[in-house]
């Protein structure tokens, strides 16, 4: 037997011309309308940064392969990564694996809470991949105490800053991504990208619950430099940008009730993201520095994971084992 760990992401589009292609991998191939693909180029237009050039890979892409090379570089052992939406691709990846003797995957994906629409996916297009391998498959590792050191690290700063900045305590507003209503309610069957047919689901997405557990866990890791129950908020963000309601709390009414509350600033922090990409570097950096700014508040950001020793150091953990996470038993795909 020959063992290997699998990182498995999103996946992000190299050139903006290639954002329909990209768009109908994300929603299961489901064509969304052209003003919707034409706003997400604008979006991703908008942070650019010389990717669009052929200058450097996109951000996602980059500190994607940045933290599997750094994952390997801590295991000793090669570490490949496969995305769900764009190359390198799952399959891909699963077939080089195959072509170099691994008969045992252990996959982790950089998403760390648990929900249909994100780690449900990357495991069926994992699964379809891997036939006739034996796959060890983590479910979710939200509450890894290390993950949750790696985000005060970088919350620490920031929210110093900002409280120095506006003379006065400023409430930390943690985040995660939104999903759609239907995918965490029970009896849901309508997932994004499932196949039809996909049968009831039973039990309600465990996705909401993670997420606040990871901001729960960030801020008791700040209780030693004097942060409190008192100093935070959590919110979903970017809710999508088509179909049916998504799930809040938003950002955009938090930011309206934290500044009805007198508050005059806010720190974000996005729990649910381990590096750069658009919805941090557009969403946040660019949306709603604008909501902020227009409701008279001032919008700081901590800075993302990105190359984090102690994220590394957090993937180590859950890969060996040596963190306990929710893990698939051993599969034969
Ligand atoms: C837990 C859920 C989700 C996480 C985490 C997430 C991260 C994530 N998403 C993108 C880029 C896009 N996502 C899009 C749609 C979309 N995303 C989710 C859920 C999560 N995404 C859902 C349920 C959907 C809807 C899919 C559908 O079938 O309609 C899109 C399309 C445009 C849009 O709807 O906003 C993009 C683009 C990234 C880069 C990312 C983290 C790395
Ligand atoms: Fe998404
Ligand atoms: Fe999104």
């Amino acid at each position: 037997m020959k063992e290997a760990v699998l990182l498995l992401a999103h996946g992000t589009p190299d050139v903006l011309g290639e954002m329909a292609e990209y768009l109908s991998k994300v929603t299961g191939g489901r064509a969304l309308p052209q003003e919707v693909v034409e706003e997400l180029q604008h979006r991703y237009g908008e942070i650019g940064l010389g990717w669009e050039l052929g200058e450097e890979p996109p951000p996602l892409t980059k500190w994607t392969l940045t933290q599997g090379f750094l994952l390997e570089k801590a295991l000793g052992t090669k570490v490949y990564v496969g995305m769900r939406n764009w190359h390198p691709y799952i399959a891909e990846v699963v077939d080089e694996m195959r072509a170099d003797g691994v008969t045992r995957i252990k996959a982790l994906c950089l998403a760390p809470q648990n929900s249909r629409t994100s780690v449900g996916l990357y495991r069926r297009v994992l699964m379809d991949a891997a036939v006739g391998m034996e796959v060890e498959f983590v479910t979710g590792w939200a509450e890894q105490p290390l993950l949750a050191q790696a985000f005060a690290e970088k919350t620490w700063p920031v929210w110093a800053q900002a409280c120095a900045e506006a003379g006065r305590r400023v409430p930390v507003l943690f985040t995660a991504h939104s999903v759609p209503c239907r995918t965490i309610m029970t009896g849901a069957a309508s997932i994004a990208g499932a196949r039809p047919g996909t049968p009831v689901q039973a039990t309600p997405d465990p996705y909401p619950v993670e997420a606040k557990r990871t901001a729960q866990l960030v801020a008791e890791k700040l209780s030693v430099v004097g942060f409190t129950e008192q100093d935070w908020v959590f919110a979903f963000q970017s809710q999508g940008i088509s179909g049916g309601p998504w799930i809040g709390p938003t950002v955009e009414d938090t930011l309206k009730a934290l500044k009805e509350q007198g508050e005059v600033g806010v720190v974000m922090q996005p729990v649910g993201f381990l590096c750069d990409h658009v919805e941090i570097l557009y969403d946040i950096d660019i949306a709603f520095r604008k909501t902020a700014e227009d409701l008279g508040l001032k919008l700081w950001r901590a800075e993302s994971l990105n190359d984090s020793a102690t994220l590394v150091e957090a993937l180590v953990e859950v890969v060996t084992g040596r963190y306990q996470a929710d893990v698939d038993e051993v599969v034969v795909a």
